[in-house]
């Protein structure tokens, strides 16, 4: 699905990526943590082609950059992050937004089929959103925008869905009817291969059977999300000591048992 090689990134003086070696297998969900400012938004740059390794090489979904057509490839990858959720017109209803999903573009610019409208429907309803037909999206709280996101990601039957921090800015409850509906998605028939950025170990749902740690532009560790999420392994990644714990449903939590003082820097903001 994903296949990165040596890929560098830089930009003035800084090496953004360092000499990212990657490989995601049909079947594996992914969730990568890091911290602020850890390169994990670039590196998603890079698999949707917006940005191009300075070094190395990069193909994503069989293709290889540089041979493909990025705007078509682009529509197999749904992508949700809160970069998308500025672009978007505010006075898009919420059907529209999802509907615009087809041709991975910001608004609509062409005649829409009946079974467009439908499957748009058919997703708003999946999302628990249904309600919110008629609505524009500038009226609609965080929580709602996430759920239209995620079926506008839907729209194109994605082979690759990437989902950039969503549970940003939701309580409690809406996370994790969020994150419930994320599993759901990996359970179902035809599934999409999932991406998920956070930095929360708490969000990380069982589907999620591989993790990507990645401090600095690089690759901290990467395996299986049992073998990352080991006490040992966090406190040498956070460089305090943390203790994680297993929860009820194959989830985690963790808690910080070492000095703020040896934090690093971004984590104390
Ligand atoms: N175009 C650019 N020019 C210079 N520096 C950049 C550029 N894009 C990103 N960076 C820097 O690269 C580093 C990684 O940024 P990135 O947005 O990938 O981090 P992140 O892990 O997604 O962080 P966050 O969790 O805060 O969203 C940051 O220090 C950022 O300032």
């Amino acid at each position: 699905m994903i296949d990165i090689h040596h890929a560098s990134w830089r930009r003035e003086q800084s090496t953004i990526i360092n000499n990212i070696s990657w490989q995601v297998q049909p079947g594996e969900h992914w969730c990568l943590l890091g911290l602020n400012g850890s390169g994990k938004t670039t590196l998603l740059n890079m698999i949707n082609g917006y940005i191009w390794p300075t070094t190395g090489s990069i193909s994503v979904l069989g293709e290889k950059f540089g041979e493909v057509d990025l705007r078509e490839h682009r529509k197999r990858i749904g992508w949700v992050s809160t970069s998308l959720q500025q672009r978007l017109h505010g006075r898009d209803t919420a059907e529209n937004i999802v509907l615009s999903g087809k041709f991975a573009s910001i608004g609509i610019y062409t005649q829409i089929e009946d079974h467009d409208r439908e499957q748009a429907l058919q997703l708003m309803q999946q999302l628990d959103a249904e309600r919110l037909v008629g609505r524009t999206y500038d009226t609609l709280s965080q929580g709602e925008r996430q759920r239209i996101l995620i079926a506008r990601a839907l729209m194109a039957s994605p082979d690759l869905l990437i989902l950039d921090e969503p549970c940003t800015g939701l309580d409690i409850f809406a996370r994790d009817q969020l994150l419930q509906r994320v599993q759901t998605i990996a359970n179902g028939q035809n599934a999409p291969t999932l991406l998920y950025v956070t930095h929360h170990i708490e969000e990380i749902m069982p589907c999620f059977n591989k993790t990507m740690l990645l401090r600095d532009g690089q690759i901290f560790a990467a395996g299986s999300t049992a073998d990352m999420l080991d006490s040992q392994r966090l406190s040498d990644f956070f460089n305090t000591s943390v203790e994680v714990r297993p929860e009820p449903g194959d989830r985690y939590s963790i808690r910080l048992t070492g000095p703020f003082t040896t934090m690093p820097a971004e984590a104390a903001e």
